[in-house]
């Protein structure tokens, strides 16, 4: 396998989340969101560089880098994302090709607004990679019964046995999730993860239970969550 990149996202708006500051920026613990999520792979041996994604209006933003202290060696300057969440990862695969990445090299897409990854979870992923030539992402079996809605009721009660919820990071050679993307982009398919876009050019990626806790910021709510998770996780790591 050759060198392994990440690319992440933090190019949105953070509709969902409301208020003035988009969310990838709002501090956990002192540190904002994306600075959470950066901090695993900035961190890690295997990650050869990080290539992070933000609205164009913020490239020239320095707030969140005071927070990375002396980790951001591998932090590749940021580029500016699009209009979707595809959009900006395929604007950052595409720099990274630019820069010198080989297709063949591998790349981890892990959303900005997932700041409680953990360690243990990353190292089970890229330790799954060995066996997983159509890539592989974290992801974790559905533990609710689900409905699907119509007009405000239930229509009807979703087989769930089979389901999982897809998580980030999501692990793909870096010239065919390129591809993939681009081509989805040019078909017209909205894709809301790398797994659906290598889907719909037959790959099968593995799939890789980690923690339920490696929750996506989407909601007011979802803040005090992950602060209460984060502290969960250092605790634990303490003991
Ligand atoms: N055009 C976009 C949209 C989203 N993202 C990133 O993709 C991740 C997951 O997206 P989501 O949680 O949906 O973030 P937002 O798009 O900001 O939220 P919303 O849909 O509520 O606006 C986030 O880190 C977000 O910053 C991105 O890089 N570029
Ligand atoms: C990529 C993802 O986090 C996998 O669950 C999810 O699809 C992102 O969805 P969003 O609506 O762009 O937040």
């Amino acid at each position: 396998m050759g060198r392994i990149w990440a690319v992440v996202p933090a190019g949105g708006s953070g509709r969902r989340f409301g208020g003035g500051l988009p969310k990838q920026y709002l501090l956990l613990h002192g540190r904002p969101v994306l600075a959470h999520a950066l901090g695993c792979f900035l961190g890690h041996p295997r990650i050869t560089g990080v290539q992070l994604v933000l609205p164009v209006a913020d490239l020239a933003r320095e707030d969140w880098r005071a927070c990375l202290g002396d980790e951001t060696g591998r932090l590749l300057p940021p580029v500016a994302g699009g209009a979707e969440r595809a959009d900006s990862v395929g604007l950052g695969l595409q720099t990274l090709l630019e820069q010198g990445a080989a297709a063949t090299d591998w790349v981890l897409v892990h959303d900005a607004a997932r700041p409680c990854l953990r360690r243990e979870d990353l190292d089970l992923l890229l330790g799954s990679l060995a066996d997983a030539p159509q890539g592989a992402l974290l992801a974790l079996p559905v533990a609710d019964t689900l409905k699907r809605e119509d007009h405000g009721r239930v229509l009807e009660t979703v087989e769930r046995s089979a389901l999982w919820r897809a998580f980030t990071p999501q692990a793909f050679p870096l010239g065919a999730l390129a591809a993939a993307l681009a081509d989805a982009a040019q078909q017209g398919w909205k894709v809301t993860d790398e797994a659906s876009a290598m889907e719909r050019q037959g790959w099968r990626p593995l799939l890789v239970r980690g923690h339920g806790d490696n929750i996506k910021v989407t909601l007011p709510e979802d803040l005090p969550l992950a602060a209460a998770i984060l502290e969960a996780q250092w605790k634990e790591q303490a003991k």
